[in-house]
């Protein structure tokens, strides 16, 4: 269960307390509250618009919360020590939905930047992390590559390549198989699970892909869109059956919510063809 234990503060992880977002006064999402376990695979759902890429772009320090709290092993994020908050936030790696790959730059230079900008390593260190990076992600020897001649699997797995590029201790993942058929998804899915147990990763997705969701998350929480607040935690395998709220059943379920509260042997509900002509 991801549900925040207030009596006993975890002190590794990442946790979010009573985090309220909102643009201007309308607000996206009230006192969210969680705790993603070091070394697991944390999913935000929910349907569109209710909140996920507002709370993703708080939680990489894109944007900063008037109320509440985010730390990382126990560090505040948002911190007025400007030297932390960037020792911070280069813990942080992120892989954006459009993978955001220089497309002038090679793949091999693509993945190389950030260690470029943010270390002192030799041309030749750079390279060697690059190889050793692309080779983690299954792009062994593609370092000279344009991103335009990749595929979007490949692409994907260039742009985690970047997001792994510095260790970071978490990873952030923004709808990673958006665009992508089953198959492709699938061993992107594969993929991120091997990153999280072979650098003991902690993962926070984004996504509303459900075979993705089912595939990769050790935890959840789902965003609701009406009452604009979590309305659940916990592993969506057992919450697809348990959840308290219909509405979360009805997603993880792909039901309408109609659907979901009629009973067994209903027929779907067209109009009659009178209706239509
Ligand atoms: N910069 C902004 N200014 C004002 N409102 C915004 C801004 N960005 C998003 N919103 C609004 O905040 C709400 C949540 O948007 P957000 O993009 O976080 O949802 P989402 O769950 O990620 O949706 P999707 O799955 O479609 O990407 C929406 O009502 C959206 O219109």
């Amino acid at each position: 269960m991801a549900v925040l234990d207030r009596t006993r503060p975890p002190d590794s992880g990442v946790v979010v307390r009573d985090l309220t977002l909102a643009y201007g006064s309308t607000v996206v999402q009230h006192e969210l509250s969680f705790h993603v376990r070091p070394a697991s695979i944390f999913v935000i759902m929910g349907v569109s618009g209710c909140g996920k890429s507002t709370l993703l772009r708080h939680m990489i320090d894109l944007e900063q919360a008037a109320q509440g709290d985010i730390t990382f092993d126990g560090q505040r994020l948002w911190t007025e020590n400007v030297a932390e908050r960037r020792a911070l936030q280069r813990r942080i790696g992120v892989l954006f939905q459009s993978t955001a790959l220089w497309s002038s730059m090679t793949v091999g230079e693509n993945v190389g930047l950030p260690l470029q900008l943010h270390t002192r390593l030799s041309a030749a260190e750079i390279r060697d992390q690059v190889a050793f990076k692309l080779a983690l992600v299954g792009l062994a020897g593609q370092e000279s590559r344009m991103p335009s001649e990749l595929s979007g699997g490949m692409q994907k797995r260039a742009g985690l390549a970047r997001a792994i590029a510095l260790d970071p201790d978490y990873l952030f993942l923004d709808e990673p198989s958006a665009g992508l058929d089953p198959i492709t998804s699938q061993r992107l899915d594969s993929l991120i699970m091997n990153l999280r147990d072979a650098l003991q990763l902690s993962v926070i997705a984004v996504t509303h892909e459900l075979p993705s969701i089912f595939t990769i998350a050790d935890d959840s929480i789902y965003l609701d869109n009406e009452s604009r607040r979590a309305i659940a935690h916990g592993d969506p395998r057992a919450l697809a059956d348990n959840a308290e709220h219909a509405r979360v059943r009805a997603f993880l379920n792909r039901q309408s919510l109609d659907a979901s509260t009629r009973a067994e042997g209903d027929g779907p509900e067209f109009p009659a063809r009178s209706e239509v002509l």
